[in-house]
C-alpha cells in the first residue's frame, strides 16, 4: 500500500489504503446501487460554510473563542423527531449562552448532529444470553435490535442517513435563523434552569448578571434584530469512507475537495492509523477537520498528524480532541501540548471528557460519572495554565431529554436509577440539567483562567 498513490480505480487516494471498522457489507452490488445514488445527491452542506466554521476555529486557535461541540453519542434514525432535535439544540444554546458571557469571547457552536449515525466499536461482536450476533455499528450500517436479522449490514441505511441528516439540518437551520433561537429566549430558559432546579439555584448569580448585561445592551439601543439569530454548524465522526466519499464533491469555487455531508468531521480515535484510509481521508478535504487522541498517543505522532493534515499551519484547520481520562489528562497531556507548540503549529485543543471515563456499572449499563467528566475538564484548564496555551473549547456527548444515563450532577442520578430512561444506542450521555451543570461550571473554570 503506497499512502500517496493519487488514485485508484474508485477515485480517491484513500479508497487503496486499509480503512479500520468498515462494515462488512454482505450484498456489495446493493452496496455499489447505494454509492451511486449518493453520489447523486445534493450537498448538505455548501463548501463556503465549512470555510466559515474553519476562520471561526482559526479565531479559537488564536485564543479569540472557545469550541462548545456536542451531541448523541449516536444519532438514530427514530429520534429525529421536532421535540428530540429541539431539546438538543435548545440545550447547546442554553450552554454557549452561559460560555459566552463568563469568557466574554464568541462560542462556536457546533453540534454532534445531523450525520453522526456510525460507531466504531472495541469488539466485532455482541453476546447476550449465550446468542452472540455481530455488534451494533450505528443506525448507518445496521439495527439496534438483538435479533441476527436486524445486525445485518444493510447498504439502504446509508441512504436513510442522508436522509435523517438532511431533514434534522432543515429543522436546525429553521430553528436558529428563524427566531426560535433568539439570545434573550435561550437567557429566559437559563433563568428557568436556574429557578427551578436545585442544581440550577447554585448559579443565580451568574445568570443574574447576564441579565443585568442583556438590559444593559438593551438599554444602550442595540439593535434586538441582532441577537434573533444564531451560527450553528454540524459534525460528526467519518467513519464509513463509502458514505463519506459520496457526499465528497469538487467545489467549482476553488476546485478543492470537501466532505458536504457535515460542516466539520473528525476521525476517531479506533481510526486515525497514520498510514490508514481516514487519515489519507482528512488530509484530503478542506472541511475542518478534528481528530481524537487517545493517553496513547505520542508527540511523533501527533506531529505527524500535523504534518499529513495541516501542512500548512492553518489556524482552525486541525481541531486535537483529546480523551485521555480523568487519571491520566495531568500526566499525558502536558507533553503532547509541549511539543506541538514548540512545532509551531496552532491547532485547536478541545477536551473530550467523556470517552475516556465509561465504566459498565454493576447493572451492566455503560455509564459515566459527572464528576469525573467534570474533573477531566479541569485537568485540561490546569494543563493549558500551566503552559500558557488555550483551551479552546469542550466536546460532549449529551442529550436535551431527561435521560439517567450518566451518574452525579446536581439533581443527582444514582447507579439504582440508571434504569429509568436509559436510551442511548451506544455511549451514556449528560441528560439536560447534567449538561447545564457542565456549562456552569466551566464558565466558572473559563473565567478563573
Ligand atoms: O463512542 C463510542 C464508543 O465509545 C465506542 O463505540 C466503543 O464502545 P464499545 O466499547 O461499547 O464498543
Ligand atoms: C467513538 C467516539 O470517540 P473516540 O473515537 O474518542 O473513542 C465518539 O466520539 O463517539
Ligand atoms: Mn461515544
Amino acid at each position: 500500500m503506497t499512502v500517496n498513490a493519487e488514485t485508484h480505480a474508485g477515485g480517491h487516494t484513500w479508497q487503496s489504503l486499509p480503512a479500520a471498522q468498515q462494515p462488512d457489507w454482505p450484498d456489495q452490488a446493493a452496496l455499489r446501487d447505494a454509492i451511486a445514488e449518493l453520489e447523486s445527491y445534493p450537498p448538505l452542506v455548501f463548501a463556503g460554510e465549512c470555510d466559515a466554521l474553519r476562520h471561526r476555529l482559526g479565531a479559537v486557535a488564536r485564543g479569540e473563542a472557545f469550541l462548545l461541540q456536542g451531541g448523541d453519542c449516536a444519532e438514530a434514525f427514530d429520534a429525529v423527531g421536532a421535540d428530540q432535535i429541539r431539546n438538543k439544540l435548545k440545550t447547546l444554546l442554553q450552554m454557549g449562552a452561559v460560555l459566552t458571557y463568563a469568557g466574554s469571547v464568541p462560542v462556536v457552536k457546533v453540534g454532534r448532529i445531523a450525520g453522526q449515525y456510525s460507531k466504531p466499536r472495541s469488539k466485532p461482536t455482541e453476546t447476550r444470553d449465550g446468542v452472540t450476533l455481530p455488534t451494533y455499528r450505528g443506525d448507518s450500517v445496521n439495527g439496534f435490535e438483538f435479533t441476527e436479522e436486524a445486525r445485518i449490514p444493510d447498504p439502504q441505511r446509508l441512504k436513510r442517513m442522508y436522509q435523517a441528516s438532511a431533514s434534522t439540518l432543515n429543522l436546525v437551520r429553521a430553528f436558529t435563523t428563524g427566531g426560535y433561537a433568539d439570545l434573550r429566549q435561550v437567557h429566559a430558559w437559563n433563568q428557568d434552569f436556574v429557578k427551578s432546579s436545585p442544581s440550577g439555584q447554585r448559579y443565580e448569580a451568574l445568570a443574574r448578571e447576564i441579565d443585568r448585561a442583556l438590559n444593559f445592551m438593551n438599554a444602550c439601543g442595540v439593535d434586538p434584530e441582532e441577537f434573533k439569530t444564531v451560527e450553528f454548524f454540524s459534525s460528526h465522526e467519518a467513519l464509513i469512507l463509502d458514505y463519506e466519499s459520496a457526499l465528497t464533491r469538487t467545489d467549482s469555487r476553488t476546485g478543492d475537495l470537501y466532505d458536504v455531508s457535515g460542516h466539520m468531521v473528525w476521525i476517531g480515535e479506533r481510526t486515525r492509523q497514520l498510514d490508514g484510509a481516514h487519515i489519507e481521508f482528512a488530509s484530503k478535504i478542506r472541511n475542518p477537520v478534528g481528530v481524537k487522541l487517545g493517553p496513547t498517543t505520542t508527540p511523533e505522532e501527533a506531529l505527524t498528524l500535523i504534518d499529513r493534515i495541516d501542512p500548512n499551519r492553518e489556524p482552525g484547520r486541525l481541531t486535537f480532541i483529546t480523551r485521555m481520562g480523568a487519571d491520566k489528562i495531568r500526566d499525558k497531556l502536558p507533553n503532547l501540548v509541549e511539543k506541538v507548540t514548540a512545532s509551531g503549529a496552532q491547532v485547536v485543543w478541545v477536551c473530550d471528557p467523556m470517552h475516556g471515563n465509561t465504566f459498565e456499572a454493576a447493572s451492566g449499563h455503560k455509564t459515566r460519572r459527572f464528576d469525573d467528566v467534570l474533573d477531566e475538564v479541569k485537568g485540561f484548564f490546569e494543563v493549558h495554565k500551566e503552559l500558557g496555551t488555550h483551551p479552546g473549547g469542550i466536546h460532549v456527548e449529551l442529550t436535551g431529554d431527561d435521560v439517567t444515563e450518566c451518574v452525579g450532577g446536581g439533581d443527582e442520578i444514582f447507579v439504582d436509577d440508571l434504569h429509568q430512561r436509559y436510551e442511548t444506542a451506544c455511549d451514556p450521555r449528560l441528560n439536560r440539567s447534567q449538561s447545564l451543570d457542565l456549562a456552569f461550571l466551566v464558565a466558572e473554570m473559563y473565567r478563573d483562567q
